[in-house]
C-alpha cells in the first residue's frame, strides 16, 4: 500500500465539533411519539478528529476512558462516581451503524481506513447529552471522511446516532440527536405516524432569537439516562393509563411552547416549564430524579424562577421571568447550595450547503 506523508496525513484530517443541547419543553416525549423544543448549546462541546490511517483505530481518551489507576481504591472510586464506561464504544457503535446503514442503501464506501479520537468538556452524564454529542461529531466525520454527506438525510441522521445509543442498551430518544444535527432551536414532532411513515420526525427550526435569557445550573452529577428511563418505559409499553396521559400532556406542553414564543409570551412559558418538570416528578419519582437533582430545580423555585432538567437528570434549564435582579438571586442562592450557574449562550443552526439539499420538502 502506498505510505503517505505525515503532512499528506494531516491535510487529510477531518475534525467535526457537536454542542451540548437543552430540551426546552416537551422532554422526555420524544421518547414516547410525543414532541419537544430543544436548542443546541454554545457553553459546551465535543469534538472527534478523524485522521487516514493504516489500520482502523478507536483511540481511548486518556481521562473519560481511564484504564490505568494509581491502585485499587483509585480504579473503586473512578467506578463509582463515574461507572464503567467512557466515549469508545460510543465511537465504535456509531461505525457500526454507518457501515450497515451506507450498505444497506448501496452507498459505497472506499477501503481507506482511519483513527478516530474524540475530547469534550460536555459535563459528564448531566442530561446536556454529552453521548448523543460524541456520535454525531464522529458521524459528521464519517460523511466527511468517505464523502457521502449529500447521500445521507439529513433527517435520518438523528436516527442513525440513536441508533449507535441504542446498540449499547443506552435508552434514549430523538431530541438531543436532532438539536445537535441540526444546531439552533428546533421544534420536534415525533407523533406515531410520521415516524411510522417517514422513518423520522416533523423538525422545525425556529429563530433563536425569539428566546428570552436563559440560565444553566448543573452539578457534578452522572445520571444515567438508559438507568432513569428504564421503570417508565416499560410502564408506557405496557400501556399504564397514568404515564400514557401525563407522557401527552408533556408533549402538548411543547406545542403551547411553541405559540408562547412564537408570540414572546414569556409569562406563559414560565408555567410551560414548571409543568413539565412537576409532571417528569409525578412520573419518574423522587427516588430515581434523585434528590440532588430535585434540589437544583427547587433552588430556582425559590426565587421565583421557572426551572426544568435539560434532559433526564443533571442540569436543569431555568428562566428568571423578572429579569437580572431575580437572576442575581439564583446566583447567590447557587453560590450557597454549590451549583454552577452560567448564563445560557444558544449555537445558530449550523447546517451547511450540501445538508440543505438533502432537506424534503
Ligand atoms: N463526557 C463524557 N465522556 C465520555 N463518555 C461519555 C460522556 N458522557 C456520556 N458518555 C458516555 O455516554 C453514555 C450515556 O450517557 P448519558 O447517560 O446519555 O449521558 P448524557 O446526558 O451526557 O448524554 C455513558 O454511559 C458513557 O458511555
Ligand atoms: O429524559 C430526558 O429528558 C432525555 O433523556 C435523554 O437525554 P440525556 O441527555 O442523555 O439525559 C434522552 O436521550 C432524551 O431523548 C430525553 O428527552
Ligand atoms: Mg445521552
Amino acid at each position: 500500500m502506498d505510505e503517505e506523508s505525515p503532512s499528506s496525513r494531516k491535510s487529510k484530517e477531518i475534525e467535526h465539533k457537536v454542542y451540548a443541547r437543552v430540551g426546552l419543553l416537551g422532554n422526555p416525549s420524544d421518547v414516547y411519539y410525543g414532541r419537544t423544543m430543544s436548542f443546541s448549546l454554545a457553553n459546551f462541546w465535543a469534538t472527534v478528529k478523524l485522521q487516514p490511517s493504516h489500520h482502523l483505530i478507536i483511540t481511548p481518551h486518556p481521562t473519560h476512558d481511564l484504564v490505568q489507576f494509581s491502585g485499587l481504591d483509585h480504579l473503586v472510586n473512578r467506578l463509582q462516581s463515574e461507572g464503567y464506561y467512557g466515549g469508545v464504544r460510543l465511537l465504535m457503535s456509531i461505525c457500526k451503524v454507518f457501515y450497515n446503514y451506507c450498505n444497506e442503501n448501496n452507498i459505497e464506501l472506499s477501503k481507506e481506513n482511519f483513527t478516530l479520537s474524540y475530547d469534550t468538556n460536555i459535563p459528564r452524564q448531566t442530561g446536556l447529552s454529552g453521548s448523543s454529542a460524541i456520535v454525531c461529531a464522529a458521524l459528521n466525520c464519517l460523511l466527511d471522511f468517505y464523502k457521502v454527506r449529500h447521500l445521507v438525510k439529513v433527517e435520518i441522521r438523528p436516527d442513525l446516532i440513536l441508533s449507535a445509543e441504542k446498540e449499547l442498551g443506552i435508552i434514549a430518544g430523538l431530541q438531543d440527536r436532532v438539536a445537535q444535527v441540526y444546531g439552533g432551536l428546533v421544534y420536534m414532532d415525533f407523533n406515531k405516524d410520521h415516524m411510522e411513515k417517514l422513518g423520522h420526525g416533523v423538525y422545525t427550526p425556529m429563530d433563536t432569537s425569539l428566546l428570552p435569557p436563559l440560565q444553566l445550573i448543573y452539578a457534578e452529577n452522572p445520571s444515567d439516562s438508559g438507568k432513569v428511563h428504564s421503570t417508565v418505559q416499560k410502564r408506557w409499553l405496557d400501556g399504564d393509563e397514568f404515564i400514557v396521559s401525563s407522557m401527552a400532556e408533556v408533549a402538548d406542553l411543547a406545542l403551547q411552547g411553541q405559540t408562547a414564543i412564537l408570540e414572546k409570551d414569556y409569562s406563559k412559558l414560565a408555567d410551560l416549564m414548571n409543568r413539565n418538570f412537576d409532571l417528569r416528578r409525578s412520573m419518574f419519582g423522587d427516588d430515581a430524579l434523585g434528590s440532588l437533582n430535585i434540589e437544583m430545580v427547587e433552588v430556582a423555585r425559590r426565587v421565583g424562577a421557572a426551572s426544568k432538567f435539560t434532559g433526564s437528570g443533571g442540569a436543569v434549564v431555568v428562566f428568571c421571568p423578572d429579569g437580572p435582579l431575580q437572576v442575581k438571586l439564583l446566583e447567590d442562592a447557587c453560590k450557597e447550595a454549590g451549583f454552577v450557574i452560567q448564563p445560557v449562550k444558544v449555537v445558530p443552526s449550523y447546517l451547511n450547503e450540501d445538508d440543505l439539499k438533502t432537506l424534503s420538502g
